[in-house]
């Protein structure tokens, strides 16, 4: 069996709105996200995750901001692309472990849901997908809530 690890990271601006999507669950929040697509960040982290591991390049390769489709794209799109990137290589995802950087919205409440979704889009067992959160102690852009971050690793095996 082969193995190959990736990691990714991804920082969004918060904005005019009434809630972020995060993991593919919508979290209702004082602030929206400036973004071309949903804006999901845990998302687009996992699939540069992936991308990484297949040295595809990034997601912006592969979903340019210039290209309308992807407006106000639901990023749950980009997560199932990417898997079937990965299987049509003949390589499967092992598991997904990520952290949101952020002081609000709380993650912890819908972390379960996120897990769900993750799995249910990539083919893979629900315990197999960490999401956990971490606040900046009020430091750096995501401890003035100028914006949040998320990064992610993820393992991939020939099938
Ligand atoms: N956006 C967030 C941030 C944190 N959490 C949870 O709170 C715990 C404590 O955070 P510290 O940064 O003070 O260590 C953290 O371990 C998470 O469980 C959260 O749910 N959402
Ligand atoms: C997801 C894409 C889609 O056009 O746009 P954004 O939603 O702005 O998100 P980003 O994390 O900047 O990644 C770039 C793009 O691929």
């Amino acid at each position: 069996m082969n193995l190959r690890i990736g990691q990714g990271f991804d920082v969004h601006a918060f904005g005019d709105g009434d809630h972020v999507m995060l993991g593919g669950v919508r979290i209702p929040h004082a602030r929206g996200v400036v973004a071309h697509s949903d804006g999901d960040v845990v998302l687009h982290a996992i699939c540069d995750a992936i991308l990484g591991a297949l040295a595809l390049g990034d997601i912006g390769r592969h979903f340019p901001p210039s290209d309308e489709r992807w407006r106000d794209a639901d990023s749950r799109e980009f997560l199932r692309h990417c898997r079937a990137l990965a299987g049509e290589r003949g390589w499967h995802v092992v598991n997904v472990d990520a952290t949101v950087l952020a002081e609000r919205p709380k993650v912890g409440p819908h972390a379960q849901a996120m897990r769900e979704r993750i799995a249910e889009d990539l083919g893979i067992d629900v315990d197999a997908v960490s999401i956990k959160a971490t606040t900046t102690e009020k430091l750096g852009f995501t401890g003035r809530e100028e914006g949040i971050a998320a990064m992610a690793v993820c393992l991939l095996a020939t099938s």
